[in-house]
């Protein structure tokens, strides 16, 4: 898709549902951007991601931009700063990382956005802000809540539906207030009226990936459900979706939660930096949805509409049905050396691609 048609179907804005703001998005000169960030001053750098760097800037109004800059141009790059554009451009909701606009000179392709003063959730959790613990149970409550609620706009409210596809910890920004707000939607794809899933290539982080989608390429909500579920322990815990058990062994994160959840050892999920200071019930109840959206068989994994209920406590039936749950009852035989060696260098931060499917994506409708 050449980047000039891109824009003949973008309205602005999709104001159904919960919409915060009027569409604002324009078109940024290159000179304006330069002058917003210091000429990309490395100072001025916020991150780096598989499409480029990320950068701190001030507009003339004084107003704070975050300015993504392509690496190198390519078709495939191209491909993705179009994608984030539209999708940006057309979804509004408080829990989605708002589009200030774009700029498309020659062969720079720059997105900007507003700026996140609270970086992202990996940087609490991981990163550069996790000695400061600033993330306290209310907070990652708040956190958990918007990124469902941002998600299942995506999923159900924006037209067509949204699959995000890269649901992690660095794709969810926190705003001066600790609100969540989803980003980074270079991989995201809409899904046609009536169709299931969409067949396509393997794109997204290893560690975050529903196994139908990492082995088969098939992409539906549910496989967003399943990152989510991943984003929701780590969330909890304060640990990585992949860690090393020892040099030659790595375990995941659920293999890690499932286990403790049988035995009754809930306080043993708890973030240590939490200090105890958790709601048990709250602490249960992230838990239990986290593995029931990250569990291998797609069909069972709720929506993110049934996440948003369980989470807030307001699905009491739904929520005994859950703690009732086959999957919590028999502690599963976990085999550790099912990541080892066979993921060489995997990293849970590392975007990965990987194609074990076709070139062409194919779209399946149901019958
Ligand atoms: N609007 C923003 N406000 C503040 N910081 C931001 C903003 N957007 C991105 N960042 C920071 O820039 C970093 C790079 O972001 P980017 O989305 O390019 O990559 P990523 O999500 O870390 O990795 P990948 O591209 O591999 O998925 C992020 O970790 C984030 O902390």
């Amino acid at each position: 898709m050449a980047f000039s048609s891109i824009f003949c179907c973008v309205k602005g804005s999709d104001r159904k549902g919960k919409a915060k703001k009027q569409p604002s998005w324009r078109v940024f000169s290159l000179k304006e951007l330069h002058s917003a960030t210091n000429n990309f001053n490395y100072d001025n750098k916020l991150g780096e991601g598989g499409f480029g760097s990320v950068y701190w800037g001030q507009l003339w109004d004084g107003s704070q931009i975050a300015v993504k800059r392509l690496k190198v141009w390519s078709n495939k790059a191209e491909m993705e700063f179009a994608v984030e554009v539209e999708i940006l451009a057309r979804v509004r909701h408080k829990n989605l990382l708002s589009l200030r606009g774009y700029c498309a000179e020659g062969q720079e392709r720059l997105i900007v956005y507003d700026y996140m003063p609270n970086l992202s959730l990996l940087s609490h959790l991981h990163g550069q802000h996790s000695a400061e613990s600033l993330l306290d149970w209310k907070r990652r409550m708040n956190v958990a809540i918007g990124s469902a609620e941002g998600i299942a706009y995506l999923h159900h409210h924006a037209t067509p539906h949204i699959i995000h596809r890269d649901i992690k910890a660095s794709n969810v920004l926190l705003d001066s207030d600790f609100q969540a707000q989803v980003a980074d939607f270079g991989f995201a794809k809409f899904i046609p009226d009536g169709a299931t899933h969409v067949t396509t290539r393997v794109k997204g982080t290893l560690g975050y990936l529903a196994p139908e989608y990492a082995m088969l390429g098939k992409a539906s909500e549910s496989c967003d459900v399943y990152s989510f579920g991943i984003l929701l322990l780590e969330l909890a815990s304060g640990k990585k979706p992949i860690e090393k058990v020892d040099l030659t062994v790595k375990r995941t994160i659920t293999d890690w939660a499932l286990p403790l959840v049988c035995e009754g050892k809930l306080s043993e999920l708890a973030d240590p930096r939490l200090s105890g200071n958790y709601v048990e019930e709250e602490l249960k109840r992230l838990v239990l949805v986290a593995l029931v959206c990250a569990q291998n068989r797609p069909e069972k994994r709720p929506t993110m509409l049934d996440v948003i209920e369980l989470l807030k406590g307001e699905a009491k039936e739904k929520f005994t049905a859950l703690e009732n749950d086959e999957m919590f009852k028999i502690p599963p035989v976990v085999d550790d050396d099912v990541l080892s060696g066979t993921e060489g260098n995997a990293d849970s931060t590392a975007s990965e691609e990987k194609e074990p499917k076709p070139e062409i994506e194919k779209i399946e409708v149901q019958a």
